[in-house]
């Protein structure tokens, strides 16, 4: 095909959704799809790149909006993505995190670029014949290390079948979602997501995972939903147990009040989630680790310049996931591999899709002891299935959901739940 190779001719925005399980967190229940937006580049002369991102109305009008000002691009101009991206979005700047307000401080246009800045790094990766990894300044590891992401659960959406993985709402219900899922995934390390139930009880949950499995670093994130009170004395009760608390309370401030009387290391991907956070978190100590996540820090570069900067300060380097298909977890493993400060195993949703349903043949991203390896293909190293994007994007129709509602879908089945934080 005759044009430019790395010249965007063509973009396409496309709305997804796939079947989800009824996972509690502290502003309320997942419900039966997630939904999320696949991005595929076209150049002149024909070569594809595709990335994936959060699936609500405001943030697809957005993409939108800055897909159109894409052609012309040269996919090797990542500035000048930033700059048609920000003009794209003009003043529109607030809302559209599609995290159910758990995310909101984050910049849009570092989240409306990120699917693109993925995708642009696809074609790059298959222009030059090699993985977005090398791109990314080499891998220097063969494969990244996830953890095992516990959730408490309903046994199954109301009105529908218990599902496969059943009810997990107490400790024993935790040890055996634990269970399956490391003789599945091979996961060596766990993450629970707390902030659901009273403190003491999920204080309960982890030191039961602890008594089950001696060996294998545990984290909690309850999402902020606790006061810094709380959070200083189940940091205290926990000393010891955990391998980070991940955001037991709201803000720089608030973090940094509780980090300076507990020896437990508090994590965040709520009070730091854009450049603009670091310098005040890093000046009060307000965290030792940050998670970061490409889909909201501006994509694949900029993840790995904020692990430059965490690095220079001392901090830790994780990573934040929310529900996501396989594009996310290739641009993911990528990443993690391409830093070399990553210090701990990234958080990942992986099990909580169906293994049916996804945009790319998930192959090349098997798990194998709890890590995923590096593809070595160009580019991403997986390929758009357009039949598999055609199906989960008619279940987007069909499904009538068009933004992630925890809050509303328990208030469903809980007229009386709240969201005041803290909540605890
Ligand atoms: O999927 C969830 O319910 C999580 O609570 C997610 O929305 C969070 O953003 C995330 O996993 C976190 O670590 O805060
Ligand atoms: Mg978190």
């Amino acid at each position: 095909m005759a044009g430019n190779a790395a010249r965007i001719a063509d973009v396409t925005v496309t709305p997804v959704a796939f079947r989800d399980y009824p996972l509690l967190n502290t502003v309320g229940v997942h419900e039966p799809y997630a939904l999320r937006t696949i991005v595929e580049i076209t150049t002149e002369s024909g070569v594809t790149g595709i990335g994936e991102t959060y699936g609500g109305t405001l943030h697809l009008e957005r993409l939108r909006r800055a897909a159109e000002e894409l052609t012309g691009l040269d996919v090797w101009n990542l500035n000048d993505l930033v700059a048609r991206t920000t003009r794209a979005l003009g003043p529109d700047t607030t809302g559209g995190d599609g995290m159910s307000g758990m995310v909101t401080g984050s910049s849009a246009v570092d989240r409306v670029m990120s699917p693109f800045d993925v995708a642009c790094l696809d074609i790059q990766g298959k222009l030059i014949g090699r993985p977005v990894s090398d791109l990314l300044g080499g891998a220097v590891r063969p494969s990244v290390p996830y953890s095992g992401y516990l959730f408490y659960k309903w046994a199954g959406h109301p009105g529908q079948e218990d599902d496969d993985w059943g009810a997990a709402l107490d400790p024993a219900g935790l040890v055996d979602q634990a269970r399956r899922m490391i003789d599945t995934y091979g996961f060596s390390s766990l993450k629970l997501k707390g902030g659901v139930f009273p403190p003491d009880e999920e204080t309960a949950a982890i030191r039961a995972l602890r008594q089950t499995f001696p060996d294998l670093p545990l984290r909690l994130d309850p999402n902020a939903a606790w006061s810094p009170k709380t959070s200083l004395r189940v940091a205290r009760e926990l000393d010891g147990v955990l391998q980070y608390l991940e955001d037991p309370t709201e803000g720089i401030d608030g973090m940094a009040s509780v980090a300076a009387r507990t020896a437990t290391p508090l994590a965040t991907n709520m009070c730091v989630v854009s450049f603009d956070d670091l310098a005040p978190a890093v000046a009060r100590a307000s965290v030792r680790i940050i998670l970061s996540d490409h889909h909201y820090w501006g994509g694949l570069r900029r993840c790995v310049q904020l692990s430059t900067l965490c690095d220079t300060f001392g901090l830790g380097l994780s990573m934040h996931s929310n529900s996501h298909l396989g594009i996310s977890l290739a641009a993911m493993t990528h990443l993690g591999a391409a830093v070399p400060h990553l210090s701990y195993a990234c958080d990942t949703h992986w099990p909580w899709k169906q293994p049916d349903e996804d945009v790319v043949d998930t192959e090349a991203l098997r798990f194998s002891e709890g890590r995923v390896t590096v593809p070595t293909a160009p580019g991403l190293g997986v390929e758009l299935d357009r039949d598999a994007l055609a199906r989960l994007h008619q279940q987007y129709l069909d499904c009538g959901l068009r933004d992630r509602d925890d809050t509303g879908y328990m208030r469903r089945y809980d007229s009386t739940f709240s969201t005041k934080t803290p909540r605890w």
